[in-house]
């Protein structure tokens, strides 16, 4: 089985087991992964019924592609269901997320959802922060503060890195909010420790948000290696 089959299967399965009859407004999120769920809703009978948020303008796009209605979350700050990728998965469905720079609008949209599902492929499911993702914690600062907050995390024991656009582009990442991007690393985050991290990030001057999750994900759907699918669930909120 590819890791694009995986995907889909994650996707497809995430969209057709969690969308209730109900539900009217939904959360979009960035990436890869997201194609398949996007893909899934075009596809409903009741696809007119749906008002879609997107989390950056790569979703945005995916939306108005899939012939599906766009709404805005400073419309609908109350969403039925939300659907996004990950970097990684821990044990208590904590998130890194963030590896395309939409980390900011994806947690807006997140805290807005009634219900926040996850869909990746095996790789990201490692059961601790930090493993496999080895890029680091993803930061969203304001341009004028990036220094200041690059000493911060190095005080409070991180290696940061201001994230370049590489080729295609001179200079550093700009996201769809006008800022810059840090990739900080922590090494291995254990689950109980995830939160305070996320309360130290918060605390520097000039962080906008984090790509750290803590405790958001209701569920995530795994698309294995083998063509079957894991879904974990977070047991205190179900
Ligand atoms: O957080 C994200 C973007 O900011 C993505 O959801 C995350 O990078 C996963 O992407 P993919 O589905 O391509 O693996």
């Amino acid at each position: 089985m590819s890791i694009e089959n995986a995907k889909k299967q994650a996707g497809y399965a995430a969209v057709d087991q969690n969308l209730d009859p109900s539900d009217r407004i939904i959360g979009v999120g960035s990436g890869s992964t997201i194609v398949y769920v996007v893909e899934r809703l075009g596809q409903l009978n009741t696809k007119n019924d749906l008002i879609c948020i997107p989390t950056s303008f790569q979703a945005k796009q995916l939306i108005v592609e899939n012939s599906l209605r766009l709404g805005s979350v400073d419309e609908f700050t109350e969403i039925d269901i939300a659907f996004d990728g990950a970097d990684e998965i821990d044990s208590n469905l904590n998130l890194i997320k963030g590896g395309g720079a939409c980390l900011f609008q994806e947690k807006l949209v997140a805290s807005c959802a009634k219900r926040f599902i996850v869909v990746a492929d095996y790789r990201k499911n490692t059961g601790l922060l930090g493993k496999d993702w080895r890029n680091g914690v993803p930061i969203e600062v304001n341009p004028l503060a990036y220094k200041k907050v690059i000493k911060g995390l190095m005080e409070i024991g991180g290696k940061p890195a201001l994230r370049e656009a590489g080729a295609s582009k001179a200079g550093p990442v700009v996201t769809d909010n006008g800022n810059f991007v840090i990739d900080c690393d922590f090494g291995e985050v254990p689950s109980n420790q995830v939160q305070s991290l996320d309360a130290k990030l918060h605390s520097l001057v000039g962080v906008l948000e984090t790509g750290l999750f803590v405790g958001m994900a209701k569920k995530a759907y795994i698309g294995e290696e083998d063509g079957s699918l894991t879904i974990s669930k977070k047991s205190s909120k179900l």
